[in-house]
């Protein structure tokens, strides 16, 4: 008989009396709505599925939810579920009938049922969804979706009052009112039939009667059941057949109550042989090492499952070696899914067991708890969690035995080096190793180069070098990689040139690596790197030849970072000659060389130099030469009319310019910018220095500066044009220091951020420190260590502000973490000012065209407590000249973001980065973010400052023209970023 499962339920289907859940067709179907006596709805897919009843009275609660993993449902608040159980009470109270739709009536509406149905009977969600299945088997929640839920479960619990029914068989139901009654029957009716019986299918479609086949044929033979028969093999059959309460998907992939344990027939899942196998006492065979992958969809499922083999395994008091092993890797798979608290507690209660006294089989257990820690530990430090890690580390060394190894130092290093070049730590960490007699392994030595390398340590960088060699090894292309950064990074750019030219004889002696780096092999970033190196002090002439070979020897074409250094080091050479014609030429080199490169062409973000062309066709159509306000007017109107570009936009402008007309004396003059682009905010921040500085007192006083920082050399060259238009660029033979300023103006510098700091730094060598103002708009990863760079290359004094834009949209946790360090350590102020923002973006179901969004987004604020210009321990002076004021630099380490701010960098890469291969779905990504983000602030103790002294700008008409209101976020409940989709243009400030 065809099982209930594989039925496709098309239309409404009624749950209990006057309430359904149904799909569009649902939504839409008259007669269902009126013989049903339907006067509610709640549609869960306002984007997808109109209210369709409206104009004829039915009353409808309208949520534009996605069915997507990162959308957020059942919020903390409680505030769609108490709304939408009201919306369902009110109708049941009046004898009428409620449906709630999406558009499959599988996913959204199933959660917001689910809860209703849990608040209502005070049932549990297990018993919630057995029974939901019941009515409709063709459920298929988001994981994200149960994960809410389960949530939900744990709030309504402690909320409670009165005690909840977890069980069909709890014993309470005599005391049931007559619906709830009726639906326990209803229940437990189903399960007499048909849906008793889960039916698998074999892949060709035939029906496959189940079966329970062990691997060891139930003798117990542990190897055999590590390494089944034909686990070689691929496309092996693997029969999955439930007993009991899990909740998983079946073979169809549709989620359900799947019995109370996993059964594997595990022969090899797509030619991967399964790992340990925890057996049951029925003799139920659980691949641990499996789950990640099975339930990686399921987090319920996850749970369940882990309780369950918890309770199993506690139990059997844990006494024999595979369940020692099962829990092992059960923990592995927790930690490598990120579920740190789960995978923690795990730990603990292994060490608790295995401190514990009577254990049967201490041995096994003690080496169970080491093979966990250490697994625990591996996954940590591919989680940039340098303190879970080095936690770790020293519980393995309390083990002692040898359970410290060789290879959890090098994971530990590892650890470091992700979570943001801690080379100090690392190397510690390297001689505590030597110290306990232990000699590190390739794996120590290449995770230490990759701590050395973005920190610039060339020193520890070749010692590591000479260290492999000594050891015997041979250093390999990743090995050299790192080290020719670390050289390029410290500004040793011939010894960068000398190891590359080793590194290519490696090569060519076939000792190269199959490592990569970012994405790119080794022997390519050998040459990435060396191009690097010869950015910043200029040489021009080294980087195009290495571009050449590149190409011609090593058989790689440049990319956009590649040219672009290349480009920049012409750019810094004709700096440094004030020479344009020099720039010039290097220019055309480079954009020849680019042209010559198919690949790199298409790397070249052309995309971005087509807007930015557009734009500025845009501005010479709509605005005269040299009317500042016009081109900026042009600009914003472009962006909000014609097409949506990355500039920083006027709610966030008008932010930037108040700071500049109000900041406390002595005032800003002076502004740095990472990240240019078309020079918009350059434009803005022009208007107000203008305003600020113009007309008063002597004229020699009145200058001002804007220097902005842009990698892609192409974008900057209409940058240019435009600002040239508007007429505040700087004079061609600008130069970039501050000590000798020949009048007002923009200058934009191309090249990476941290080369052209590099390059003001060292241009002002010797000088008082002269940024008043930085902001940045550029890389998330930059944002902190180009302040660092700025700080402790001499250019930021005390009162110094530095604003970091996109803080929550798309997300800037590093800066926001940065910030929130120094201000601890008394070196800033530190505040987050909340903006409400219109923005397009692209819509990810019509590729290219274009969703408009209301969002929010936060400025993150310092306000430098402590220079580079004062004294105190921590700042040593550098060079005193006879006409200029003490220069100094700051020797301190910087303050650095906490840990937890490093997963949600991730997070935010992640997105940005499909973004650039597809269509993203930004607005999930806001309400996901804001919620991390808002949580980890929670737990600090810090939220945006709604009344901060930079946000009446509109209300005070302070920065005229363009400009629309700000207006901040009061409402919380708008944070669902609703769509103004059919809104008016103008109703909005861009
Ligand atoms: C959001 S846009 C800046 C918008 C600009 N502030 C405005 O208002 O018009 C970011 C720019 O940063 C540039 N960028 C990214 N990483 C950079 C880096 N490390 N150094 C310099 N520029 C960078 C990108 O090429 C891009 O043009």
């Amino acid at each position: 008989m065809a099982s209930l499962a594989n039925c496709e339920i098309l239309g409404a289907v009624k749950i209990k009396d006057g309430l359904f859940v149904g799909d569009e067709l649902a939504a839409q179907d008259l007669e269902f709505v009126v013989a049903n006596k339907v006067t509610r709805v709640i549609n869960c897919s306002g984007r997808q599925v109109p209210n369709h009843w409206e104009t004829i009275g039915v009353a409808y609660l309208t949520y534009y939810w996605l069915d997507a993993d990162s959308q957020i449902i059942l919020d903390q608040r409680e505030v769609v579920a108490n709304e939408t159980f009201h919306f369902i009470e009110q109708a049941l109270e009046a004898a009428e009938s409620v449906l709630i739709h999406s558009v499959r009536g599988q996913s959204r509406s199933c959660c917001v049922l689910a809860a209703y149905m849990m608040k209502k009977y005070s049932w549990g969600l297990r018993k919630t969804m057995e029974f939901l299945s019941s009515r409709r088997p063709d459920l298929e929640l988001k994981p994200s979706f149960l994960q809410q839920l389960l949530s939900f479960e744990r709030r309504v619990m402690q909320q409670s009052k009165q005690p909840f029914s977890l069980d069909w068989n709890d014993n309470n139901f005599r005391g049931l009112e007559c619906e709830e009654l009726l639906l326990r029957n209803t229940y437990m009716n189903s399960q007499m039939g048909p849906l008793a019986e889960i039916q698998l299918e074999a892949p060709n479609g035939a029906s496959k009667p189940t079966r329970l086949a062990w691997n060891d044929g139930g003798v117990d033979d542990r190897l055999r059941l590590e390494k089944p028969a034909g686990a070689a093999e691929t496309n092996t059959v693997v029969t999955q057949m439930v007993a009991g309460e899990v909740w998983d998907r079946d073979a169809e992939g549709r989620f359900g109550p799947r019995g109370r344990w996993w059964f594997h027939d595990v022969s090899g899942i797509h030619g991967r042989p399964g790992g340990w196998y925890f057996r049951d006492g029925q003799g139920g065979v659980q691949a641990a090492e499996e789950w990640q992958e099975q339930v990686e969809e399921s987090t319920y499922a996850y749970v369940l499952a882990l309780e369950e083999l918890l309770s199993k395994m506690r139990g059997r008091g844990l006494g024999s070696p595979p369940c020692g092993e099962a829990f092992a890797a059960a923990i592995g798979s927790t930690c490598g899914s990120g579920r740190w608290a789960v995978a923690l507690s795990l730990l603990a209660d292994l060490e608790s067991q295995a401190a514990g006294v009577g254990a049967s089989d201490p041995e096994s257990l003690a080496q169970a708890l080491a093979k966990a820690l250490a697994k625990a530990l591996a996954c940590a430090a591919q989680g940039r969690r340098q303190d879970v890690a080095l936690g770790l580390l020293e519980r393995l060394r309390q083990l002692g035995r040898g359970a410290a190894s060789a290879q959890a130092y090098a994971d530990s290093i590892e650890a470091c080096g992700r979570a943001g070049g801690r080379w100090e730590e690392a190397l510690a960490l390297m001689s505590r190793m030597r110290a306990e007699g232990l000699e590190p392994t390739e794996d120590a030595y290449l995770a230490m180069l990759s701590c050395c390398g973005p920190q610039g340590r060339w020193r520890e960088a070749l010692q590591i070098l000479f260290e492999i060699r000594r050891s015997g090894g041979h250093p390999r292309n990743f090995a050299f990689a790192r080290a020719i950064e670390a050289c390029g990074v410290a500004g040793q750019w011939e010894i960068s040139l000398r190891l590359l030219s080793q590194a290519q004889g490696l090569t060519a002696a076939g000792r190269g690596s199959s490592f990569s780096i970012k994405g790119r092999s080794c022997s390519r970033a050998c040459f990435s790197m060396a191009i690097l190196a010869c950015e910043v002090p200029g040489r021009w002439e080294q980087a195009l030849r290495l571009l050449q070979d590149m190409k011609s020897s090593g058989g790689f074409e440049p990319a956009l970072s590649e040219v672009g250094a290349a480009f920049a080091a012409c750019e810094a050479a004709g700096a440094d000659l004030a020479a344009d014609a020099l720039a010039e030429r290097a220019a055309e080199a480079a954009a020849r060389f680019s042209r010559s490169a198919g690949q790199a062409e298409a790397n070249w973000r052309l995309y971005d130099v087509k807007k930015a062309s557009q734009l500025w066709e845009y501005i010479q159509r709509n605005a005269e030469p040299g009317d500042l306000d016009g081109v900026i007017a042009a600009v914003e109107e472009h962006f909000s009319k014609v097409k949506w570009t990355k500039v920083t936009g006027s709610a966030r402008c008008a932010v930037l310019e108040r700071i500049v007309a109000e900041s406390d004396l002595p005032g800003v003059r002076r502004v740095l910018e990472c990240g240019g682009f078309v020079g918009h905010s350059a434009l803005c921040f022009a208007r107000a220095l203008r305003r600020r500085w113009e007309g008063v007192g002597h004229h020699e006083k009145n200058e001002w500066r804007v220097w902005s920082l842009e990698q892609h050399p192409l974008v900057a060259r209409v940058a240019r044009q435009i600002l040239k238009y508007a007429g505040v660029l700087a004079p061609s033979k600008f130069r970039a220091a501050a000590d000798n300023l020949v009048g007002s103006g923009v200058q934009v510098i191309v090249g990476r951020s941290e080369a052209g700091i590099k390059v003001l730094a060292r241009q002002h060598a010797g000088l008082v420190p002269t940024i008043d103002l930085m902001y940045l708009d550029h890389a998330q990863w930059r944002y902190h260590l180009d302040v660092e760079l700025a700080r402790s290359g001499g250019l930021l004094r005390r009162g110094s502000i530095v604003v970091g834009n996109n803080c929550l949209f798309p997300g800037r946790p590093l800066f926001i973490g940065y910030g929130l360090a120094s201000s601890r350590a008394g070196l800033c102020h530190f505040e987050l000012v909340p903006l409400r923002v219109e923005d397009l973006v692209e819509d990810y179901r019509e590729e290219r065209s274009q969703l408009r969004v209301q969002l929010e987004d936060w400025l993150g604020v310092c306000i430098l407590s402590k220079g580079c210009d004062e004294e105190d321990g921590q700042i040593e002076a550098t060079t005193t000249t006879k006409t200029k004021p003490k220069a100094t630099t700051i020797t301190t380490a910087a303050p650095r973001p906490a840990p937890e701010f490093w997963g949600l960098a991730e997070e935010v890469q992640r997105v940005q980065r499909s973004s650039q291969s597809g269509p993203v779905d930004w607005e999930a990504h806001a309400a996901r973010i804001r919620t991390s983000l808002g949580t980890l602030l929670q737990s600090l103790g810090v939220e945006p400052n709604k009344s901060s002294r930079w946000l009446q700008c509109a209300e005070k008409g302070g920065c005229s023209g363009v400009h629309s209101q700000v207006d901040y976020a009061k409402d919380m409940r708008q944070e669902q970023f609703e769509l103004l989709l059919g809104m008016e243009d103008g109703l909005f400030m861009t």
